[in-house]
């Protein structure tokens, strides 16, 4: 097992340079299947969700070499299995994405249900009704959805909620389905757009990406493609929110400051000082921090992927802030966290009431998954004191060299291996 281990107090200073999204990469790095030949992909960021990708990848007969340190070249010539078996697919959430690219290239998947974040009840029920919808057979039987059809049809897909997951798998699968598929209250990340893109790139004809509709007429042939992955709006903000929490002078490179514009807004209430440039933003905080209220909406709305980290920063306002949860059922696990650290909030169900303390103290704390073990990764930067963060394998999820980043801005912060996870290597 391994922890960071960060002595707190000291402003962040410096420059940041931000990988590429994660939740694109995880997206577009599927869609190579769809290619049936040799894509190169840019700006892959380093970490665990896309190496466990690569794996799958392996395993399904693509060939995956790193050309070098950020890009990656996958063959998809060769697959000859379109089975994803549990041991990968329970590793995260992405690895639903098979489904979409499976089908969309063999009219054949089988994909052991994902795993992902514990953020609440995570239904995949969108999915499967836009699949039936295309003309797929769907059924999951000991925990892996099975899907297949002769003929994937065009269709006319109104979704019930705004599914990030469902928008990505629908628009995989059809691609290549007979005439137009019309898919309807569909999310509008930045990373949905980004994969249209990756897909126009190859062939595909998708329009409407980033608005409420997307229209996809369906082609008989894809081809490989080089494309490079969007900067990663999660983690620049994580960085941006950092900075503001530490009282500190960062430059955060490397980014598209449109996909940061609510979370901006928001740091500009809570006392922050944000400057905008063409591909970066500079983050200051001389001022106390103000209390903010809250409310996590798909995108163009705050992105619940940041919920946590804001709600660290607002433990320290000057009075008390309302964090509600628009996204997920439960995504307020790591409150307790950082109430061990000295925060005061009370969660009921969707809401999080932040009363604003003057200082954290460090402490012992365990990250209890990715975003929340950004928020304790913040509250350690602040906190006076050496505080440690267990259960980090949450955080590498999702951010690239996290120790190494930090460090370059001045933070006293190491990652650790315990003896028992050595001793576990041993045997
Ligand atoms: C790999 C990836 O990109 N993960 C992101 C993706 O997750 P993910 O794609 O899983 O999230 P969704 O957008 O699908 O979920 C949004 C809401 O829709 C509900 N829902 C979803 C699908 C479905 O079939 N039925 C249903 O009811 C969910 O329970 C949730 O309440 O978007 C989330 C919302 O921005 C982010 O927090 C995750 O970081
Ligand atoms: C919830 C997240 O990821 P996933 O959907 O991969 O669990 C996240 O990135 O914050």
């Amino acid at each position: 097992m391994e922890k960071f281990v960060i002595s707190g107090g000291i402003p962040l200073r410096g420059d940041v340079t931000i990988s590429g999204a994660k939740n694109a990469a995880v997206a577009i790095i599927p869609a190579t299947i769809l290619a049936g030949g040799r894509c190169v992909i840019e700006n892959i960021p380093n970490i665990s969700d896309v190496t466990i990708l690569f794996k799958i990848l392996r395993e399904l007969g693509a060939t995956v070499k790193m050309v070098n340190k950020s890009t990656v070249m996958i063959d998809t010539s060769h697959i000859n299995d379109p089975i994803v078996p549990y041991e990968l697919a329970r590793l995260m959430r992405a690895s639903y994405y098979f489904l979409g690219a499976l089908l969309g290239r063999y009219n054949l998947a089988s994909v052991s249900m994902p795993g992902g974040c514990d953020l609440g009840a995570r239904p995949i029920d969108q999915h499967i009704k836009g699949f039936e919808a295309l003309g797929v057979d769907v059924s999951i039987d000991h925990g892996m959805v099975n899907a297949k059809c002769d003929t994937m049809l065009g269709a006319h897909i109104y979704f019930d909620v705004v599914s990030v997951g469902a928008t990505i798998n629908l628009m995989l699968a059809s691609v290549k389905a007979k005439g137009l598929t019309i898919l309807e209250n569909v999310a509008k990340e930045p990373h949905i757009v980004d994969l249209a893109n990756f897909l126009n790139s190859m062939g595909a004809d998708i329009r409407g990406a980033g608005t409420d509709v997307i229209k996809i007429h369906g082609v008989d042939l894809l081809h490989g493609t080089n494309y490079s992955i969007i900067p990663d709006q999660i983690e620049a903000g994580t960085y941006m929110v950092a900075a503001a929490a530490t009282g500190g002078d960062v430059y955060v490179r490397g980014v598209i400051p449109k996909h940061l514009e609510s979370i901006t807004q928001k740091l500009v209430k809570a006392g922050a000082q944000v400057d905008e440039y063409d591909d970066y933003v500079h983050v200051t905080r001389t001022g106390p921090v103000c209390k903010v209220n809250i409310k996590t909406l798909p995108h163009p709305g705050f992105p619940t992927d940041m919920q946590p980290q804001i709600t660290a920063l607002l433990t320290l306002a000057d009075g008390t802030s309302i964090v509600t949860e628009g996204v997920w059922d439960n995504r307020f696990r790591y409150a307790d966290e950082l109430c061990r650290m000295g925060a005061n909030i009370q969660v009921d169900g969707k809401v999080a009431v932040i009363e604003g303390v003057p200082e954290l103290k460090a402490a012992p704390v365990k990250a209890t998954d990715l975003r929340a073990g950004a928020a304790l990764l913040i509250a350690a930067l602040v906190a006076h004191g050496t505080s440690e963060i267990e259960d980090i394998h949450h955080i590498e999820r999702g951010y690239e060299n996290i120790c190494e980043k930090l460090q370059g801005l001045g933070a006293n912060i190491k990652k650790v291996i315990l003896p028992d996870s050595e001793m576990a290597k041993a045997l």
